[in-house]
């Protein structure tokens, strides 16, 4: 790994090629390789990156699934996207049938490849992944909770008027209707979050609510989401190529729980180095044990 790592992106839809332009402007991978099924699409969203090049020194292009299963990184985003009101696990069975097509048609992968999901319920894409590739569990990822976290911390940032980078929350489990924010070990400048006037004038639950609905409220206005979920995929690219190891909420495999969903982990540029166990209250258990039951039994089904 390092500069000059390739990267493949499988699905150049508006998440596919929104995470194709962060990467190409962060400048740290010698290529990026755009793979779909429908070759219109890879030609337009290449042509249309090739306007930025001037921007960067790196290449895009189209490629297809053998080239991708030899790259370092490959970014799974193909897949049927949420109509408004729809939840992520509804998605299931349309993903299900592209993902195991797009994983059948990259084998044999590079034995190093890490691979990480994106495409929706993406941790239950997550498990499965997993089990089709073969591949060790610390290369087979996905975005899980990066990004409701994101979501969490601008608000709280705004709450409390500090900058985003000074909170240290997570929300963690699923990637979907039943995420928790995991209150209890959340803290600023050394302060716990809960001892903040503000926080405690917070009525929680409408919190909880707000960040867990705000992909429904933008696919309500928009009919999607693209760019939250470029930002959290290209730093996590720029984290594994240049082995930054930062601690981010993934979705990992969790002994305890018996399922994929978010824990926050050490991540560096041969996967997933270390599962973080963070302390947290009975109530939250509670809810996440509550989480890993639901996802468990979507699982069974494609196990
Ligand atoms: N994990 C997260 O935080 C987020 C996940 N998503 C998910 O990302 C996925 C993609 O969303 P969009 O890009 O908006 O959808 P989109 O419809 O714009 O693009 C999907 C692309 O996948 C391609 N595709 C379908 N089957 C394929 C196959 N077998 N091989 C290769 N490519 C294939 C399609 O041709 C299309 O270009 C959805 O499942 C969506 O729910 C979206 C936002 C955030
Ligand atoms: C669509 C989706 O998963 C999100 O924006 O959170």
């Amino acid at each position: 790994m390092g500069r000059g790592s390739r990267v493949s992106i499988i699905g150049a839809g508006s998440v596919g090629a929104s995470i194709a332009f962060a990467l190409h402007l962060q400048k740290i991978s010698s290529e990026i390789l755009l793979v779909d099924i429908n070759p219109e699409a890879v030609e337009g969203q290449v042509l249309d990156l090739s306007d930025a090049n001037f921007t960067s020194s790196t290449q895009v292009r189209s490629g297809t699934f053998q080239e991708a299963g030899q790259c370092d990184i490959v970014v799974i985003t193909a897949g049927a996207k949420q109509k408004s009101g729809e939840t992520r696990v509804e998605l299931i069975e349309r993903n299900y049938k592209i993902l195991d097509n797009v994983i059948g048609s990259m084998k044999p992968f590079n034995p190093n490849i890490i691979l990480l999901l994106v495409a929706n319920p993406v941790d239950v894409l997550t498990r499965i992944t997993q089990k089709l590739s073969g591949l060790p569990e610390k290369q087979v990822f996905g975005s899980g909770t990066f990004l409701d976290s994101a979501r969490l911390k601008l608000k709280l940032a705004s709450v409390i008027g500090v900058s985003e980078n000074a909170i240290h929350s997570y929300d963690l489990g699923e990637h979907g209707d039943s995420q928790i924010i995991a209150w209890s070990s959340a803290h600023v400048g050394g302060k716990p979050l809960l001892d903040f006037p503000e926080i405690q004038k917070l009525d929680k639950e409408v919190v909880a609510k707000e960040i867990a609905n705000k992909a429904y409220k933008i696919i309500e206005l928009k009919g999607a989401t693209y760019f939250g979920i470029a930002g959290c995929v290209s730093m996590l690219v720029q984290c594994i190529v240049l082995n930054q190891r930062h601690i981010r909420p993934l979705s990992v495999y969790i002994k305890e729980y018996d399922c994929v969903f978010s824990m926050p982990v050490v991540l560096g540029s041969n996967g997933v180095e270390r599962i973080i166990e963070i302390s947290l209250s009975e109530k939250e258990k509670n809810k996440l044990r509550r989480s890993a039951s639901a996802l468990k039994s979507i699982c069974t089904k494609y196990l």
